[in-house]
């Protein structure tokens, strides 16, 4: 396949693969900030870049409308991703963002939000070194103005801000293949509300399976199972930071956490992120953690439903519990939530408990990708410690 636009960027090219002399690291080296271009790239001429204030609530609402007609829907257009007002604003203002990396473009005559490409700095390791990156995510042209090459401008627009404030890594995901994933993930999928699942076709009546025998398959206690198990508060984040942070050393590649970014990140949020530990009921310590981020989606051509409630499994770690057993606590706590399913990746330790809590694999994969910078073996998705939103 030609990526005449991948092509000319310092990814991991297709025609590279076989070539283990590539070292891994950077693919090419800083610009001197007085070499980089000062100016915006060209838009076509009915359209103008925005930079868009998350803050104020007009924008919030168009980057919104935007995202919740025109983001992303799974092949056989079923759902299309409804990311939140508030979880935008949680997604986009981490520690240190810089609202010159939320990206807009306008039509000038109507001044409509047409396009949209967002960029946050995260510290993410890579083997053993710690890189200021880019996290790049909500990519979005409208539906009237595909194909028409306006994602490799918008893609070099977000390079050049990220390149002024001296950074020369960015870590993505999606679920198309482009030059070229260090990792591809699979989706797994926990029922939680089959009857609805099956109502809008996502999930089929077994074989032999009437409703009823489906919804006592599926079914929960009302009450979690780990002594000590409760919701994170302010006060755990110390202790939270060193867990994570251990934990996660064991992956190839995975954010370097401090208690900042635990704080924004891992912090119960109302309706966009949970988060609960097991203290222990001797010790007081923090031994476990888990973690789920709310991403509702539209239903698209559904007469009885038009949203899907969805959780999606986030940072987990159990070094006393059984994971099992932390993460049947998470199924037990998003089902009293109301949460029709419970999705995960099959990074991390992930796949140690999927099966057996029920977890049905999904059709997409999502792959994941670094920019200037080269992983020299494609990684196993047991050695991915990052999820992305
Ligand atoms: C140092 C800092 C560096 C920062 C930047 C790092 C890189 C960040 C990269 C971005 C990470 C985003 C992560 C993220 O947001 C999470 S993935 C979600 C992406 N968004 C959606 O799928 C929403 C629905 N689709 C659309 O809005 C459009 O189809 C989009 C805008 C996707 C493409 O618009 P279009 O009207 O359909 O297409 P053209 O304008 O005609 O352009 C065609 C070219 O775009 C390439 N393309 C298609 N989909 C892509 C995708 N998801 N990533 C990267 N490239 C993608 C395609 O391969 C082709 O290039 P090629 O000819 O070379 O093959
Ligand atoms: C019921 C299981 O599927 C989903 O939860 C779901 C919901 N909305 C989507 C919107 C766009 C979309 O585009 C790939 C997929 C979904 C999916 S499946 C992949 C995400 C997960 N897990």
């Amino acid at each position: 396949k030609r990526h005449k636009f991948w092509e000319t960027q310092p990814v991991g090219q297709f025609k590279d693969l076989g070539d283990t002399s590539l070292p891994e690291g950077p693919i090419e080296p800083p610009t001197p900030l007085s070499e980089v271009k000062q100016e915006p790239y060209n838009l076509p001429n009915p359209y103008e870049w925005i930079t868009c204030d998350i803050d104020s609530d007009e924008m919030c609402d168009e980057v919104y409308n935007l995202l919740t007609h025109n983001y992303v829907e799974d092949d056989e257009n079923m759902f299309r991703f409804n990311y939140s007002k508030e979880f935008l604003r949680w997604a986009l203002r981490p520690p240190g963002y810089y609202r010159s990396w939320h990206i807009g473009v306008r039509a000038k005559s109507s001044k409509k939000l047409v396009a949209f490409i967002t960029g946050i700095p995260a510290r993410i390791r890579a083997r053993d070194n710690v890189v200021t990156m880019a996290e790049i995510n909500f990519l979005c042209v409208h539906k009237k103005l595909r194909s028409k090459r306006l994602a490799p401008v918008m893609i070099k627009e977000v390079t050049r801000r990220v390149h002024l404030e001296n950074i020369w890594q960015a870590a993505y995901t999606a679920g198309v293949v482009l030059p070229t994933p260090i990792s591809t993930c699979q989706y797994w999928h926990r029922s939680l509300n089959p009857k609805k699942l099956i109502d809008v076709g996502f999930s089929r009546l077994g074989a032999r399976m009437t409703m009823s025998r489906t919804i006592k398959l599926y079914k929960l206690p009302e009450s979690t199972v780990t002594p000590g198990f409760r919701k994170m508060e302010i006060h755990d984040i110390p202790a939270v930071t060193r867990l994570l942070r251990t934990y996660l050393n064991q992956f190839v590649v995975a954010p370097d956490f401090d208690e900042n970014d635990v704080e924004h990140w891992l912090l119960p949020k109302e309706n966009v992120v949970d988060s609960y530990l097991v203290e222990s009921t001797e010790t007081h310590e923090i031994t476990d953690f888990c973690s789920f981020y709310t991403l509702p989606s539209s239903i698209l051509g559904n007469q009885n439903h038009s949203t899907l409630k969805a959780a999606y499994s986030y940072y987990n770690v159990a070094t006393r519990t059984p994971l099992l057993q932390l993460m049947n606590d998470a199924l037990i706590v998003a089902k009293r939530k109301d949460y029709d399913v419970f999705n995960a990746l099959d990074v991390m330790q992930n796949e140690s408990f999927l099966k057996e809590l029920k977890f049905g694999p999904g059709d997409g994969k999502l792959h994941y990708y670094l920019y200037n910078y080269r992983i020299r073996h494609e990684l196993r998705p047991i050695e991915l410690g990052l999820v992305l939103l």
